[in-house]
Formats: C-alpha cells, structure tokens, sequence
C-alpha cells in the first residue's frame, strides 16, 4: 500500500552512483525499537509504559493528486505520524523524496519524541513526507503537492496540535505554502501552524542555520571531552544540504580542516582542506558537488576509510551500517542525519572507542529553534539573531552535560543516556496523565 509511487534510479537525477537508502541497514522503524528495548531495562518503574513508544499514536496516510505541467494526472502518497503526543503538540518535519514510506516517517517520528523530550522541549513528536523526488518537478508542480498535502492533513495540524518544519527535501518556500494553504482553509493566518518559514512571514531569525550550528556544538563539546579541539581536526561530513552544508561551515570557520564532503553526486577529498565557502557557492549555483574544482573525486569505499577526527553523517538514516563501522577512521561521529547509524554499527562504534554523539542530541538545534520561532509567532514579539544564537548554544551545551553526566554515571553511550532521559519525561507525562477508566 505504501509502495505505489515506484522509485526513479539514479540515472533520472543526472550521473548519481549513490543509492538513496542503504539496502544493507535495516528499516529504520526496527532500529527505533530496538533502541527502546535498549533502553528499557534503565527505566524503573516506568517500564511498565515502554510499550507507548512503540505504538505511533496516531498516523496517516493521503493520497496526494495533481495535474501536472503537462496537463497529466499524477497521484503522490503523502504521509504525517504522531507518534506520541503526551508532553505537547506534534512537532517534526516534512521530508520530500523518492524513498520516503510510512516506516520511515514512523522512526523519524519516533526520534522527534525523544529529541523534544531530551531538550525539554514542551513538544510530542511528529513527521511527515510525501513520496516524491522534488528534483524532478518544477516550482509549481511543488507548490501544488504541498497545497494539496497541507489540505489532506489540515485536520490534524495547527499551532496547537501539531506543527511541520522543513526537513529533506523541503525549504522555506515548502512552509510559506503550508502556511497560506492552512489559513485558506481555516479564515485564520495562524503563524505558528508551522517553523522554518521565511522571515517576512513570521520565520525566525537564525533557523535556516541552526541545525548544523547545534551539530557544531554537540561536537566541539565532545572534542573537549576527548581533548580534540575544533581548530586543525580533520572533519568529513556526509550530505551537504541545509544540515551538512551549514555544519561544515561552521566547522570551516572554527578553523578546521574539512577534508572530504559527499553528497548524492560526488565524493570530494582535499587532504590541505576543502574551502568550504567556494563548495557552497558552487552547490547554490549548480545543485549539486559534481564539478567542484577545489577537491578530487574519490571512490565511496575511500571516502569511508579516510583518517579524521570527526565524522558528520548528515544525509540519510541507514548510512553507518557494520561493514562501515569497522572500517571508519573517525575518533568522533556527530550524528547530523535522523538514524545514519544502525543499532549494530553503534556497538561495533563503540567496541572501537569511536564516540557517538547521537541524532537525538547532536541535531536538536533545528527543532529547538523552531520552538523559538512558535513562542515568538504567539508572542508576536521577535528576537534578535544573536539572542537566538546565545539560547540555542545555552540549549544545547545544557542538554550535553547532563547527558554525558548520566551516561558516566550509568555507564552507558551517550544514545541509551539520550533515550533515558527522554523516555523517563514521555512516560511520566504518560503515567501522570492517566488512562480512563
Ligand atoms: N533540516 C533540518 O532542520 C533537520 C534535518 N535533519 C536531518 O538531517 C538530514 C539531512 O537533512 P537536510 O540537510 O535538511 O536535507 P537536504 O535535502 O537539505 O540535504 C540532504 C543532503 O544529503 C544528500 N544525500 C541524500 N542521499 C545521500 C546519499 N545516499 N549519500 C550521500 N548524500 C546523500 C543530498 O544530496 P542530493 O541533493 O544530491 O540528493 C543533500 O546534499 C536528514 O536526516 C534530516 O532528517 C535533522 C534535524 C533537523
Ligand atoms: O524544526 C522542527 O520542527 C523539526 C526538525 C526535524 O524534522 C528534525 O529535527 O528532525
């Protein structure tokens, strides 16, 4: 049923050799569970509500209909999960792309729960997506899947009950149409229906980067648990998109060397460095890294044996599978991607002495900047950039030391601490709320 729309290869986006998802990892939806057996033995008396985190509360499934440019009716499947609401309104993104399906959409709102309760953020968690590769189609073929899919869960989001967010694939432009189409259909230009919307429209200040500058944070906070400064490491991001794009950025900036980057049409390498800012440039001008000068080509077997310090997966869950954890050079992985690391390839990980510096933790600065955005959209009273970068670096270097604090204390990796503190604030909320009769 998830399955209709079928997925274009690689040939249709361009010369690509990357697959989308990685056959080898296994679907996102059983490492999500599996991480909660993980965690489940650490939770007390609260274990008796484990089982809550593996039941989405509430998810759906739309068809999505439009006429196409050339006059054709095309059908996309759209999908939104509430996967637990107990703390507060849904919250997550909206992914667009070939791949996606309702398993997928279900980890990754799985993972918002535990990223929003981690940050104590008064959120449930959500996701949603439409199965759709936006690289195929044009601006107004995008416009009308988005107005239609915002129709076909009208219902079910709101400031109040849950609220999208840019995630792959979508931008900006994606939340200014779900806003407009949501106050067409409701008579109310309600804001805060939805974050990472253009500044005029109500957007926040600092959004657009605040992912890969909390993916920053997280790791130059591990770098001083571990004695590895920021300046001179070597760092290979993977994606290169808002989150792998701004991360290594940052990273550029703080003065390290990021020698390789990789996104969906070439894997780059400049041992001296990669000028950042001329990759950029280059992927606003021509969509992609292909044809970036300022580094060589590489194969992907290289590129996942490359010495360095930190490793930024920021592209698709399922990418650090076993193989490739036993075969990875990094001293730090800082998980900019929702689920890039399999349960097994966070063992090995750990086995090898790589810390992991999880998902959930270390790409919570997005989440937590939109929930800047909605306090200011009710508020109607706007901050400034810097005050923003201040309360998301206090956010973040927060949630870091109490979560190392605790796995220390337990023993634990820094992904089991992450999920227990998230899970003992979901299910007490659970528990505290009661169930009738
Ligand atoms: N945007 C946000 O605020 C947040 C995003 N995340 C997560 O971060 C990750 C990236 O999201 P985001 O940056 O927003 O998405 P974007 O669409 O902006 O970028 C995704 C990047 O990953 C590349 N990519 C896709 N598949 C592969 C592959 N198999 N191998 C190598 N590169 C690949 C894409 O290349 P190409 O364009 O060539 O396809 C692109 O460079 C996702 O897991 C997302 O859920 C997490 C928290 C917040
Ligand atoms: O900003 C948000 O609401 C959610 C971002 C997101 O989808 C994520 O953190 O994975």
């Amino acid at each position: 049923m998830t399955d209709t729309i079928p997925i274009p290869p690689p040939a249709e986006r361009g010369s690509s050799t990357l697959s989308f998802l990685n056959p080898a990892a296994p679907e996102p939806w059983a490492s999500f569970v599996e991480q909660i057996d993980r965690v489940t033995p650490y939770l007390g008396g609260l274990a008796r509500w484990a089982e809550t985190m593996k039941r989405p509360k509430r998810m759906m499934v739309v068809d999505v209909p439009i006429i196409r440019d050339d006059g054709s009716v095309a059908h996309y499947e759209g999908y939104r999960v509430q996967h637990n609401l107990s703390r507060g309104p849904g919250k997550g993104g909206t992914r667009y792309h070939p791949a996606v399906n309702l398993n997928e959409v279900m980890a990754l709102a799985g993972w918002m729960t535990v990223k929003n309760a981690a940050l104590n953020l008064p959120y449930g968690g959500a996701k949603g997506g439409v199965r759709i590769d936006p690289h195929l189609h044009s601006q107004g073929e995008l416009e009308r899947v988005t107005r239609r899919y915002t129709s076909e869960i009208g219902a079910f989001i709101g400031p109040d009950r849950d609220i999208p967010a840019p995630d792959v694939g979508t931008n900006e432009q994606t939340m200014a149409w779900m806003m407009d189409t949501y106050a067409m259909n409701t008579g109310v230009t309600a804001t805060g229906v939805v974050t990472g919307k253009p500044i005029p429209l109500g957007g926040s200040l600092g959004r657009h980067e605040a992912t890969g500058r909390g993916v920053f944070l997280a790791a130059r906070e591990a770098g001083r648990h571990r004695g590895i400064d920021p300046r001179g490491a070597r760092v290979a991001v993977q994606g290169f998109g808002n989150v792998g794009g701004m991360a290594a950025r940052m990273f550029f900036e703080a003065g390290s060397r990021v020698i390789a980057l990789q996104d969906h049409s070439a894997t780059l390498y400049r041992d001296a460095g990669i000028d950042v800012h001329a990759a950029l440039a280059h992927v606003a001008a021509h969509g992609r890294l292909e044809g970036f000068e300022g580094a060589e080509t590489i194969g992907d077997d290289d590129y996942w044996q490359l010495p360095m310090d930190f490793f930024v997966p920021a592209a698709l869950e399922g990418q650090l599978v076993a193989e490739r954890a036993r075969k990875l050079q990094a001293r730090i992985v800082v998980e900019g991607a929702n689920g890039p690391t399999t349960p097994a390839a966070d063992d090995i990980l750990q086995e090898r002495g790589i810390l992991v510096v999880p998902d959930v933790l270390a790409n919570a600065g997005g989440v937590a900047v939109s929930y800047f955005e909605w306090v200011q959209d009710f508020s109607s009273f706007f901050w400034t950039e810097e005050e923003i970068n201040q309360r998301l670096e206090r956010i973040m270097v927060g949630a870091f030391d109490s979560i190392w604090k605790l796995a220390a204390e337990r023993k634990t990796s820094l992904r089991t601490a992450t999920f227990i503190v998230a899970c003992q604030r979901v299910l007490a909320a659970r528990e505290q709320r009661g169930l009738y009769p």
